[in-house]
């Protein structure tokens, strides 16, 4: 897999945002408002506990992907860069990787 794929889906659905198509489901969710996005964001954070907790492996797989497609269409219908939660992600991979090797060499001393 691509590890473009999460920046290549999101720039999907900015471009279904600023120019609705025929037949999109995202133009869809767009069209229907916030509410409606965050309900389904809602849906299939259940859906992926569900499958998870059914310990399918394939289906939990699809949910947390159906999952991840909603939470991009809720970053872009907020003018949320993605940019920014990759930020965050790697800001705390530092901090908190710099954390465990303070705590190893603390143990070593
Ligand atoms: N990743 C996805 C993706 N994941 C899930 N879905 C859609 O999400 C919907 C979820 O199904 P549900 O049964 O929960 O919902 P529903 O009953 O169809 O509809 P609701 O009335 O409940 O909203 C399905 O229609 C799926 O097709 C997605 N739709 C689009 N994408 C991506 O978005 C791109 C653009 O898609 P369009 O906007 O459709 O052109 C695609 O190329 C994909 O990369």
């Amino acid at each position: 897999m691509s590890d473009t794929v999460l920046k290549d889906l999101y720039q999907v659905v900015r471009a279904r945002k600023s120019s609705p198509q025929e037949g999109s489901y995202t133009c869809y969710l767009f069209d229907k408002g916030l509410d409606k996005i965050l309900k389904k964001v809602g849906e299939e954070c259940s859906e992926t506990i569900i499958a998870a907790k059914n310990g399918v492996a394939e289906d939990t797989v699809g949910e947390v992907s159906d999952l991840i497609y909603h939470l991009m269409v809720m970053l872009c219908a907020q003018d949320i860069p993605l940019d920014d939660v990759l930020a965050e992600l790697e800001r705390r991979s530092e901090k908190i990787g710099n954390l465990k090797q303070m705590r190893v060499t603390d143990k070593e001393t």
